[in-house]
């Protein structure tokens, strides 16, 4: 089956295409944020980045990018500032990976941000990934998924994941994907983000990387009743001893029957999973919550 998030683009997002023979081409995607189930590191290797195993999970928060056909290139964006400069932005950098490759016309890309960033939801490489998806479709590229996936290693480790965005098992640093036989469907997902933004190349350099002691996938195929014994983020404790807001988010979740919760990725959003809908939930008012099925 595949996840409701998988190519949501496609599903009534882009305007027909009889309308473009008429109007500029325009195309609107969410770029949704993931959350990593488990994140064990295992070793530095030789190219500078760590050997990772996690599932990664997609989930609905997601920000709105529209790209739109133009005179001349242009980046813009409202709702949460993007640290760094414009040109540095992975939708810049999408475009001008396959403007190198493709002779696409020049786009007006804007992207109204609503997943918080340095957060270990992925959000800007769920950008530059959507980015690439959106180009391909709107100019009729007819890049195959691998090929697509191919570029998005080129903007970030956790790109690729977006281009099929549905829940695997992943190795490598980040680009090599297995099955994983886990069914969340009809879960309930609240997601709180503290407002600290973390740098994923100093959360990894926190850590002591270390092969794991159990076999992670196997546990997630698993009864989800054992995660919290057994399902364990490396970098949770490393972030959380410095950040105490993580390490209270995640004691609330349980507080309030979570039947498992963890940082993801490298923080410091925290997520906990329910059966049902927790009732009297309250956060205080710095916090960025999503919640909703997964
Ligand atoms: C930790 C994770 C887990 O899903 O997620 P986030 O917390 O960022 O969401 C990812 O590995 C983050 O991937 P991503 O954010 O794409 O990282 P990149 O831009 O490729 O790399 C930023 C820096 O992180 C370090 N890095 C990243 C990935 C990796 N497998 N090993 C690394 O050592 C490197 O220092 C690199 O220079
Ligand atoms: N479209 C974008 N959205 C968010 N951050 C972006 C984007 N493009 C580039 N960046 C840069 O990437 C950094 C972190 O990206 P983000 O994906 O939010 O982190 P994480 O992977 O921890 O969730 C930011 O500090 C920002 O400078």
């Amino acid at each position: 089956m595949s996840h409701p998030l998988a190519n949501s683009y496609m599903e009534g997002s882009c305007f027909p295409t009889f309308l473009t023979l008429f109007f500029q081409q325009k195309m609107i995607l969410f770029p949704n944020a993931k959350i990593n189930l488990g994140l064990n590191v295992l070793y530095k290797r030789p190219d500078g980045f760590h050997a990772l195993q996690s599932c990664f999970y997609p989930v609905g928060w997601a920000d709105v990018l529209e790209i739109t056909e133009a005179e001349s290139y242009k980046f813009t964006s409202t709702g949460i500032e993007i640290p760094g400069d414009p040109s540095n932005n992975l939708c810049t950098k999408a475009y001008d990976l396959l403007k190198k490759d493709f002779d696409i016309p020049a786009v007006h890309i804007h992207l109204h941000k609503i997943v918080p960033i340095g957060a270990g939801l992925g959000g800007g490489s769920a950008d530059g990934a959507f980015t690439l998806k959106g180009l391909n479709d709107l100019f009729g590229l007819g890049l195959s998924i691998k090929k697509l996936q191919t570029y998005a290693e080129q903007l970030g480790s956790d790109c690729p994941f977006f281009i099929e965005n549905k829940p695997v098992w992943v190795t490598g640093r980040g680009e090599v994907f297995e099955p994983v036989e886990l069914d969340l469907s009809g879960k309930y997902i609240v997601l709180a983000n503290p407002g600290i933004h973390i740098s994923t190349a100093e959360a990894y350099g926190a850590i002591t990387p270390q092969e794991p002691t159990r076999n992670t996938k196997k546990e997630l195929e698993g009864d989800i009743a054992h995660w919290k014994a057994f399902v364990k983020n490396d970098f949770e404790e490393p972030i959380a001893k410095k950040y105490v807001a993580i390490q209270n988010l995640k004691e609330y979740m349980y507080q309030k029957g979570a039947v498992y919760a963890s940082m993801t990725g490298s923080g410091s959003t925290v997520f906990g999973i329910f059966d049902e809908k927790p009732l009297g939930l309250s956060f205080e008012k710095e916090i960025m919550t999503w919640e909703g099925t997964l």
